[in-house]
């Protein structure tokens, strides 16, 4: 009988004896690669915490203690812990688990959460919350190296090292980011890695833990005279947090008995803990990146299924951008910590002295390119949607308000899949639609992406450019020479008297195979590729309205705010009658895409079924 299948709750999990721990985090192990071979997810991040995770709550008392998770993508020990053992098959699959913790999952999942370095500022509004409320619990935010690089995760730690709040961040450092790790903070962490270091270190640490056990807030001021002995201007002492470290991440009876101890200073507390990301999986402690975000695998040969070959919109971006930065020496990439997902890998390789990797920081992602743009460089900017959320007021303030020709290539734009809420690209075209001086277009296939990024490094002013995840299945188009496209000008690709779609993006494509159907009923539709949200082809509308009355909208965005509605506007007044299909206004569950954009009404059929009820 395994371990395992004793515990159902934290209270299970806390009768076990200490010496048996390291075998229930094998049993863990097995079982996160076990689901994750069969559903995808993040294997290897989630496997580097199992020990990490084990101690927390071995030592910890939740859910009355909250333990914040940063991005969360490392959650899914604390899940099979914390009571969803049974459900953690269904993880990332519609109406299952969340990939991510999520309150509404669980009372222990403290903070909802996917975007990163938001912990230590959560875990301090708790803090906060607590005292004010006079109630007495622990907090514990676990943040990785890479979120650790995050601009916020800084303005958390500033506030608590100032408020001097009661709570214990765990920086878990696996010297890893989805990608290689990048920039200063990086660099920082790993001088303090050094090994000798980091073993002399944690037996002194284990010494003075074992005499000060107890001692409270005592045993605090006592580690914190060493530690600023043994590292004079350490970064986080520095910050008002005592710092401890680094120790071992892989050794349950050692942070167990650290924890212990300081579970019980009242200060803020930095314990700098050193995992090993796919800890426990060969095949992902060997190529973590690949193993980061995945797919199906076979578990014994490490081996990733391969979907359809197919060629992303990423890939079209990540060439085309190649091929026009060998004639422009002036376009430079700019990504944040998503070198791969993004397709600025490959840009990297040919121009590494183009190319900037600015760890997680999308923020400064923007305004860093918005003032490269100002000395005379072409940047192009690849960021997911749903991570351009953070850097709004750059792309208002310092790019649009200054009309600097900016490009911002906006990937995994519209639903993602299994992510789910934190991660779907549903609002962009709302988020964007209301700056003045930005160009916004949509493809609708891979070879109109290479025209508009064509376009926008051609045209000397802000250009969003949002594409979504995967392929478009036209791919008839594919790596034709690219064109510079009218800005502002849709093409009209069949034309009908009876009802007009007016599709943006890859909904072009869903569009036509509507209106195929609609034949087959003796409907005739008019299909616009409108290409531009922005500036809006205002003539395609005025002309359309010479045909028909009746006008659908399909946008894979939030219906408010996006593209309908400001078509609705314009013919406010017109006699035409206009219905749009888009995201409505909640955030969208997780599931396959394929799952969402059925019950979302993003299918010929159902789009065709629209319009018969129109006419
Ligand atoms: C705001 C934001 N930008 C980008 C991402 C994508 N992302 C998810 S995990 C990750 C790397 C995190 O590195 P680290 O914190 O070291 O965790 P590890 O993956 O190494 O466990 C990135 C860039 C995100 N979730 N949120
Ligand atoms: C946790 C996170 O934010 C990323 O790992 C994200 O899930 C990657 O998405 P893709 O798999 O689409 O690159
Ligand atoms: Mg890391």
């Amino acid at each position: 009988m395994k371990i395992l299948d004793n515990i159902n709750s934290p209270q299970d999990f806390k009768k076990i004896k200490k010496e048996n721990l390291g075998d229930l985090a094998k049993e863990i192990r097995e079982e996160i690669i076990n689901i994750i071979s069969k559903n995808g997810g993040h294997l290897a991040s989630s496997l580097g915490v199992v020990d990490l995770s084990i101690a927390i709550h071995y030592v910890f008392d939740s859910p009355h203690d909250k333990i914040i998770w940063d991005v969360g993508h490392q959650s899914y020990a604390h899940k099979i812990l914390t009571g969803r053992k049974n459900k953690f098959k269904t993880i990332r699959m519609h109406s299952g688990l969340s990939g991510f913790p999520k309150r509404s999952e669980s009372e222990y999942d403290a903070f909802s959460v996917g975007h990163s370095s938001t912990s230590i500022s959560a875990a301090l509004g708790f803090a906060v919350a607590r005292d004010l409320k006079k109630e007495d619990y622990k907090i514990v935010a676990v943040i990785g190296d890479g979120s650790m690089t995050g601009g916020l995760a800084f303005e958390g730690l500033q506030n608590a090292g100032h408020l001097k709040k009661n709570m214990l961040v765990i920086l878990n450092d696996n010297e890893m980011f989805i990608s290689q790790k990048v920039g200063a903070v990086a660099g920082y962490l790993a001088k303090l890695l050094t090994a000798g270091m980091a073993q002399k270190f944690e037996e002194k640490i284990m010494k003075t833990v074992s005499r000060f056990h107890g001692l409270g807030s005592s045993f605090g001021k006592f580690i914190k005279r060493v530690k600023v002995m043994l590292f004079p201007g350490m970064l986080f002492e520095e910050m008002g947090f005592m710092y401890i470290g680094p120790v071992q991440g892989h050794n349950i009876n050692n942070l167990t008995a650290i924890l212990e101890n300081l579970k019980d200073i009242k200060d803020p507390v930095l314990l700098h803990v050193i995992t090993k990301k796919g800890k426990g999986y060969a095949p992902a402690e060997k190529d973590p990146v690949k193993f980061h975000s995945v797919g199906k695998f076979d578990i014994k040969s490490g081996k990733i299924a391969k979907g359809e070959a197919v060629v992303t919109y990423t890939k079209v971006f990540s060439d085309t951008l190649i091929e026009l930065a060998q004639s422009d020496s002036k376009i430079v990439a700019v990504t944040a910590a998503m070198p791969e997902g993004t397709g600025l890998d490959k840009f990297a390789e040919k121009f590494p002295d183009r190319y900037f990797d600015v760890g997680i920081a999308e923020g400064h992602a923007i305004t860093f390119a918005a003032a490269m743009a100002a000395g005379g460089m072409h940047p192009v900017c690849a960021i997911y949607s749903t991570f351009m959320q953070r850097a709004i007021d750059n792309i208002i303030h310092d790019v649009a308000l200054q009309n600097l020709p900016v490009v911002f290539a906006i990937d995994r734009a519209g639903l993602v899949g299994e992510d789910g809420g934190t991660h779907h690209g549903a609002f962009d075209l709302s988020y964007l639609n209301y700056i003045p001086n930005l160009i916004i277009m949509s493809p609708s296939d891979e070879n109109e992406l290479q025209n508009m990024l064509k376009t926008a490094l051609n045209s000397n002013k802000p250009c969003a450019i949002r594409y979504p995840k995967g392929a478009a299945s036209i791919g008839t188009a594919l790596y034709k020479s690219s064109c510079i496209l009218q800005i502002g000008k849709s093409t009209v690709l069949r034309e009908g008297n009876n009802i007009c779609f007016l599709a943006v993006g890859n909904h072009v494509e869903t569009c036509l195979k509507a209106s195929d159907l609609l034949l087959e009923k003796n409907v005739n539709a008019s299909v616009v590729n409108m290409r531009f949200l922005k500036p809006l082809d205002v003539n395609i509308l005025k002309e359309m309205l010479l045909k028909t009355k009746k006008f659908i909208t399909v946008e894979e965005n939030a219906l408010i705010g996006g593209f309908g509605e400001t078509v609705k506007a314009f013919l406010f007044g017109s006699g035409a009658v206009v219905e749009c299909i888009g995201l409505p206004d909640k955030f969208i569950e997780h599931g396959s895409l394929k799952f969402l954009r059925e019950k979302y009404g993003f299918t010929p059929k159902s789009i065709a079924e629209k319009a018969l009820q129109m006419l």
